[in-house]
Parts: structure tokens; C-alpha cells; sequence
């Protein structure tokens, strides 16, 4: 079994010396005590008296302040950065991209299926080598892995940005995947492995923050350089260049994750990088449970033939892997990126007309997932993994309905059709057959051109799309832009409404139960629920999932509207957020405090069984034993178990 018992004293120099005289007054005397950690959460030391655990409370709230400023040198924030730049890029590739298509398809004439493509391609490109990741990871280490990633993000940048035509571009956007599926898997893993249990949640998390950040840092980017009609767009796809150097020259001086430098017996080498990231700590403590446990796991894990095949026919590892990838697919199909990509639509709706400011204001939602995320590095620590998954999905939930509820309303008072065109190619078309606005936008062909006086809509018609751009009509005041008179308006894909106003509050709330809990805790969960011999190739096939489902739904969205429309497609992503949460009822257990090493105990049973023994809480009796005292377990480090 992985779960180790260590067995010798501990020599955490910070406890022990603050512990020293004061400990004796509340010691009860013996070499070991037994600390009941009841479900309820109290805590009784047997035999002690109240005044004896509320000092023995204090202490142990002291100790752990003064042990975790000792184990934390800021060496560990630096390396956290720097490999979060990898997820900075990971927001900023994936987002940059819908501001730059404005200005591609003008100037290099692309058609829809061009477009589609471009905008596809990275995701695809990163879902089909996430395997590719995984097999790298495990062959040449963390920190090559890392430079590759940002030697790809470069090179793609600098393909993108000089692109003569739209196949290279289409290149560039493919280089730039492989390295995002390589940085997606490999960042969490690499700063996992080399934190301290109580800070791991917080700094994996960060990588999360990251990506949000590249997301709202692409939008203002696309805000900026929008202004510019020639070439903007090299400069929003090139600019990627700037943290990919940064990253790659940062890792010349990073060293491997000693983890992964210990599983290759490069001992001496992980002695160094494990002093080098503790700081003043003892390491061989951590050292001898890295190495005893590799080596327990190896046996465990048992049989020859390739990891993916002994992850599966080992219980532990295919329980943690079904977690794992259930955790990501419910991510994306709580509809992110969907959310994410419509909301300058629903903008639109909410009386937003100007593309320029809508494309702003756009940047507003990636400021609030951000801001959100942030949320999530705070409380990780605190209220640990499943709460906060749980609570997020919940929330992402009922927002999601409130979602669906505002397109409902805006579909039961949808604005009718009140002139029919005369002429007879309008007349000719499906689109003319339409009576309501909600049929007409739902319609890829058609889109709602209408005039508006105040609050009133006047001769509103349902008219054919240009098929070269969607942003007017083939025909008709709504078909050139100096043709639109003053307030004559083109709706393509959505209904002028007076409960936009629910669509706009549905949308915060969403990023407000979305980002703290179900952004990062599918990234930050797999970098730890795998043991080592199984770290790469679980994060390879998880990152895959997530890969695979944020194109499936992203490119079925459009679909899904016009069959289900669009209350009836966020109806769906809430029923799907609603499974999630089940799913993760049942079978994610708490991860939080604990070492890697001691994490794969916790899928030694039956899966979906983790809500009837709720987390940390759960722990019945434990026992520490600190330079011959006793201690009660510190919530935040597991470390010192005996
Ligand atoms: O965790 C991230 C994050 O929440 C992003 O905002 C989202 O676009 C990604 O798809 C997701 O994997």
C-alpha cells in the first residue's frame, strides 16, 4: 500500500524549537497522544481538559505559522511564475485569435470554412497530441518539456505574425497547439511536484489564474490593435512571442522536478533541487518518502506493457483516472467557452450596438473570470478541493438556467417580422418565410435587419446573410454599411429584447460560480491524483478530454442553438453541470494537505463512495509524534504524520 508509515522521529527544526518549553505546559506527558478529529469537526484530546486544548490550539496554530514561513522560500514563487507563463500563454493563444479573425477575414478574404478552420486548428492540434505530451513527460522530464512548449509558442508566434498567406497561418496555429497541449499537461504536474503540500492547491491554482489572465490580456490586445485596419493582426498573433521567450530563458536556469529526477535515480541531482526549493528545511525526511514511495508504487503497480494499459488494470490509478477525465469533460461541458465566445453577443442584445465597444466590453467577462479565478487561488487552501468544486458546480448550474431562462424570455417576446420585401430574390429565399425574429437569427442563412426609435422597432425584416461576412445582408438597407441609415440595425445571431437584462446577470453569476471552483480545480485535482510512475501519461489523457470536449462543444454550439435554440442549449449545459455535480458528489475525494505520495490511498476503494465519508473531516484518529512530543495533525500539512 502507498500510504507510508514513516517510521522516525521528526526533525522539523521550526516546530521543535518553538515547541520546546511552551509545549511542556500543555503536553499530557506521553510520548504519543491520540487526537480524535471527529466528523464534527471537534476536536477532543482524551484525557485533557479544555483550558489543555484550546493552549494545545493555539500552539498548534503557531507552530504551523511559524513552520510554513520557514518552508516556503520565495525560489518556489519564481519557479511557480515562470511555469504559469505556460498557462498565460494557453489563455492568450486560445482567446486572441477571435479579435484577429475580424481583421484576417477583411484582409485576406477568408471564407467561413477558412475561418472555421483558423479558429479550430489550435484546439485540435492540442487534443490530438496530448498523448504526445504524455509520453514526452515521461521520457525527458518536466522542465525539457517546459522549454519545448515555449519554443513552440515562439516559433508559432513568429510563423503567425509573418504569415504571407492563410496555409501559413494555418501552420503557425498548429505549432502553437502542440505546444499548449504539451504546457497544459506538463505546468500542473511540474508545480505540484516540486510544492510544499500546504501551498500546492494555491500554486497549481495559479497556472488557472494564468490562463484567465492570457484571456483577458488577448482581449484587450484585440481591443487595441482593432483600430489598426492593416496588419493588426500580426501584432495580437505575434505578441505571444514576448512570455514564450520569457518562459523558455527562465527554464535554462530552472531545475527538473525532483520527483521525476528521483523516479530516473538521479539521487544526488534531486538532493540538490529538493535543498534548492526547500530552503532552510531538512529534506531527507521528503526525500526518503519520495523515494520509499516510488519504489512501493512500482511494486504495486505491478506487470510490464505501456502505462495507459497498467493505469487501467490497476484499480487505484483507473478510479483516479475516471475522476480525472470526468472532472474536465464536466468543464467543458458546462459550456465555458461557449459562455465565453457569445458574450459579445449577449452584449449585443443588451442594447450594446457598436462592434468596437461590444469588443470591449467583451474584454469586461474576461476581466470577471479573472477577478473569479483569483477568488478560487484564495479559498483552495482554505475550504479545500471538493467543497469548492462542489459549491462552483452547483452555482454554474442554477446560473446556467438563469441563462436559459432570459433566452426564453427573449424568445416568448421576440420581435415580429413586419415587412416582407418585394424584391424577388429576398422573396424567394427561406428567409422570408419567417415571421418572428427568434426564427430568423436562429437560422444560419438569415439575420433580422430592423430600424429602432427609442424603445420601438419599426419595419424589421428577416432577410439572407452575405455569404462572405455575416456582418450584413445580401440584400437591402441592411446589406452595406453606409447604406444603414441611422438606427437601422443587423442582428445575425441574436433578437433585440427587453430581458437582456437576465441574460447579462445569468452571465456574472456564471463567472462568478464558474472561475474559483470549475476553471482550476480539474487542472490543479489531476496534477495530483496520479501516483508517479502514472503523473504523465493521466495528465496527457485528461488534458485530452478537456481538449477534445472544448471543441466538441464549441463547435456544436451554433448547431445545438438552431435545433434546441438558445434557452434550449443552455437548458442542456445546466442539466450537464447538474450531472457534474453528482458525479463529483460521488467520487472526488479530498485531496487538500496531503502528499503526493499518500494521495493514491485515497482511490484504494470502492470509486463513488467519497460522499459518505466526506473529505479530511472524515479522519478518525490520528496519531503524530514530533521530536518525542506530541502534536496534533496540522490541517495544512500532512507531512508530519507519523
Ligand atoms: O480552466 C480553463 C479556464 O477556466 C478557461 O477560462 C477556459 O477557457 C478553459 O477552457 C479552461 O480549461
Amino acid at each position: 500500500m502507498s500510504r507510508k508509515q514513516v517510521d522516525h522521529d521528526y526533525t522539523l527544526r521550526s516546530m521543535s524549537n518553538l515547541m520546546g518549553d511552551r509545549w511542556k505546559k500543555v503536553s499530557d506527558g506521553g510520548e504519543r497522544s491520540l487526537i480524535k478529529a471527529a466528523s464534527s469537526g471537534s476536536i477532543s484530546n482524551q484525557g485533557a481538559t479544555a483550558g489543555t486544548s484550546a493552549a494545545g490550539a493555539d500552539l498548534e496554530r503557531a507552530a504551523r505559522k511559524q513552520f510554513q514561513q520557514d518552508v516556503t522560500p520565495a525560489f518556489v514563487y519564481v519557479l511557480a511564475a515562470f511555469s504559469a507563463l505556460g498557462g498565460f500563454l494557453f489563455g492568450y493563444d486560445t482567446g486572441v485569435i477571435s479579435g484577429a479573425m475580424l481583421l484576417l477575414k477583411r484582409e485576406l478574404d477568408l471564407s467561413a470554412l477558412w475561418q472555421e478552420v483558423l479558429i479550430s486548428s489550435t484546439v485540435a492540434a492540442a487534443a490530438l497530441s496530448a498523448l504526445l505530451g504524455g509520453f514526452l513527460n515521461g521520457l525527458f522530464g518536466r522542465r525539457v518539456c517546459i522549454l519545448l512548449a515555449s519554443f513552440f509558442f515562439t516559433v508559432g508566434g513568429i510563423v503567425l505574425s509573418t504569415a504571407p498567406g492563410k496555409e501559413a497561418l494555418l501552420a503557425g496555429r498548429l505549432i502553437v497547439g502542440v505546444g499548449l497541449s504539451i504546457a497544459s499537461m506538463t505546468v500542473p504536474v511540474y508545480i505540484a511536484e516540486a510544492s510544499p503540500p500546504h501551498l500546492r492547491g494555491q500554486l497549481v491554482t495559479v497556472n488557472t489564474l494564468f490562463i484567465t489572465g492570457g484571456q483577458f490580456t488577448a482581449s484587450l490586445i484585440d481591443g487595441a490593435f482593432s483600430y489598426m485596419q492593416r496588419d493588426g493582426w500580426r501584432y495580437m498573433l505575434g505578441l505571444s512571442v514576448v512570455p514564450g521567450v520569457l518562459q523558455f530563458v527562465g527554464f535554462l536556469f530552472l531545475p527538473e522536478s525532483p520527483r521525476w529526477l528521483i523516479q530516473c535515480g538521479l539521487t544526488q541531482k534531486a538532493r540538490r533541487v529538493l535543498s534548492q526549493i526547500r530552503g532552510n528545511q531538512n529534506i531527507d525526511e521528503e526525500y526518503d518518502s519520495i523515494k520509499n514511495s516510488i519504489e512501493e508504487e512500482e511494486k504495486d503497480s505491478g506487470g510490464d506493457g505501456p502505462v495507459i494499459w497498467r493505469m487501467l488494470t490497476y484499480p487505484p490509478t483507473r478510479r483516479a483516472l475516471v475522476v480525472g477525465c470526468g472532472l474536465q469533460m464536466f468543464q467543458q461541458l458546462s459550456g465555458i467557452n461557449t459562455v465565453m465566445y457569445y458574450s459579445a453577443t449577449i452584449l449585443q442584445m443588451s442594447g450594446v450596438r457598436d462592434d468596437r465597444l461590444a469588443i470591449w466590453l467583451a474584454g469586461l467577462t474576461t476581466l470577471t473570470n479573472f477577478l473569479f479565478t483569483l477568488l478560487g487561488v484564495w479559498l483552495v487552501e482554505r475550504v479545500g478541493r471538493r467543497k469548492l468544486t462542489l459549491g462552483s458546480i452547483l452555482g454554474t448550474c442554477l446560473s446556467l438556467s438563469l441563462l436559459a431562462v432570459g433566452f426564453l424570455m427573449s424568445a416568448q417576446h421576440s420581435p415580429p417580422v413586419t415587412v416582407h420585401p418585394l424584391d424577388p430574390a429576398m422573396a424567394n429565399s427561406t428567409c422570408s418565410k419567417y415571421q418572428m425574429c427568434e426564427p430568423c437569427m436562429l437560422d444560419p442563412r438569415c439575420g433580422f435587419c430592423y430600424r429602432e426609435n427609442g424603445s420601438t422597432l419599426l419595419a424589421s425584416s428577416c432577410v439572407p446573410v452575405d455569404k462572405a461576412s455575416t456582418e450584413h445582408a445580401a440584400l437591402g438597407r441592411c446589406s452595406n454599411s453606409t447604406l444603414m441609415r441611422d438606427q437601422t440595425y443587423w442582428a445575425y445571431n441574436y433578437c433585440p429584447t427587453s430581458y437582456s437584462w437576465l441574460v447579462l446577470l445569468g452571465l456574472v453569476l456564471y463567472l462568478a460560480a464558474f472561475a474559483p471552483g470549475m476553471g482550476p480545480m480539474p487542472w490543479t485535482i489531476n496534477s495530483e491524483i496520479y501516483p508517479l510512475w502514472a503523473r504523465s501519461t493521466g495528465n496527457a489523457c485528461a488534458a485530452g478530454v478537456n481538449w477534445t470536449f472544448n471543441i466538441l462543444v464549441s463547435l456544436t454550439f451554433l448547431h445545438l442553438a438552431q435545433y434546441l435554440t438558445y434557452y434550449g442549449a443552455f437548458f442542456l449545459y445546466s442539466s450537464m453541470a447538474l450531472l457534474g455535480f453528482v458525479f463529483i458528489y460521488g467520487c472526488l475525494p479530498e485531496t487538500k494537505a496531503r502528499r503526493l505520495e499518500e494521495i493514491e490511498a485515497l482511490f484504494e476503494n470502492q470509486l463513488c463512495s467519497c460522499g459518505a465519508s466526506d473529505s479530511d473531516e472524515a479522519r478518525q484518529v490520528e496519531y503524530i509524534r514530533v521530536k518525542g512530543s506530541n502534536y496534533h495533525l496540522s490541517d495544512n500539512d500532512a507531512s508530519d504524520v507519523d
